[in-house]
């Protein structure tokens, strides 16, 4: 059965509604960033640039580094936009965009989110890279697809371990893809951990401007948890989402993020800039080998 209009979204030239692209504008390896100006400061370092458009603030690149072909595309803030993101991108593999039936073959993308983020625990310290074995999701995306993707006895301690108000989404966690793991695992100055995701970045991530969030020991009982040794390092607003949508979509995903706010110190780093493009340059130099 074809997938109707108004579900599968197209634009007059035939690019997909969102994004403006269509199939041939995009490489299998796709960095994802959240800032539009990063897309440039990422491609600065391409060999070639191919490809680029914009729409609202998903502006996307695709180029060769060090002769290997990949796709640069902005997401602008929160998992509202890793929906669109997510799904369109894969449907222009993985749907024939005239036949609007879904290809027999699957191809498989791989998702690379490099993002700042906030470190919770003492050793998440600025200016390192964390490579986010799980996301954790405080955002409920997850729970509006059929899904059997969650890593469930990491869920099931989560759920048990935190008081989280009944008026909140439940938390899910889902794992990073090993092979891309694999790749940064040994890297000096990668911390790996859990990632915690939320749908704001004042109340939703604990942080008390001039009002007061429900649960002021939230933060705190994240940085308790512990799982197998592991630990929920930091939060920002997207990675939970990027591992549920592409695990469900058969596609690889791994997030790396600069720290650019220690949480439990009450420190911003000095020059967010810097730590950002040596975490380009870093996953640029894995990705090219990938
Ligand atoms: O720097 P980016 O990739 O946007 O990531 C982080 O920064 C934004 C909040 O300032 C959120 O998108 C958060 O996830
Ligand atoms: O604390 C932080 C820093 C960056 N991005 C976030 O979402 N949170």
């Amino acid at each position: 059965m074809p997938i109707a209009s108004s579900e599968l979204i197209l634009n007059p030239d035939g690019s997909i509604y969102h994004l403006n692209l269509k199939p041939e504008d995009i490489a299998d390896i796709i960095i994802t960033v959240g800032d539009q100006d990063r897309v440039a400061k990422v491609t600065s370092y391409f060999d070639e640039i191919i490809f680029e458009t914009q729409k609202r603030e998903f502006k996307t690149q695709t180029g060769f580094y060090k002769g290997r072909k990949m796709t640069v595309i902005s997401t602008g803030i929160g998992i509202d936009n890793i929906d669109i993101v997510i799904n369109e991108l894969d449907a222009l593999v993985n749907i024939d965009l005239e036949s609007r039936e879904i290809k027999p073959k699957h191809q498989k993308l791989n998702f690379i989110r490099i993002g700042t983020s906030g470190g919770i625990q003492p050793h998440a310290e600025l200016d390192k890279f964390i490579m986010s074995e799980a996301g954790v999701g405080f955002d409920g995306l997850i729970h509006y697809y059929k899904n059997d993707i969650l890593n469930d006895q990491a869920t099931e301690a989560l759920c048990k371990h935190l008081k989280i108000s009944s008026k909140k989404p439940q938390p899910y966690i889902v794992g990073g893809d090993a092979d891309l793991i694999n790749l940064f695992k040994t890297e000096e100055n990668v911390i790996s951990g859990f990632t915690g995701t939320n749908l704001g970045f004042y109340g939703p991530q604990g942080r008390t401007l001039r009002l007061e969030t429900q649960d002021p020991t939230f933060i705190d009982q994240l940085v308790d948890f512990n799982f197998n040794g592991k630990t929920i390092t930091n939060l920002e607003m997207e990675t939970s989402a990027i591992y549920g949508l592409a695990k469900l979509l058969g596609h690889g995903a791994l997030s790396m993020n600069a720290i650019i706010a220690n949480r439990s110190t009450g420190n911003f780093s000095k020059n967010p800039k810097a730590a950002v493009d040596s975490l380009i340059q870093l996953t640029l130099n894995k990705l090219a080998k990938y």
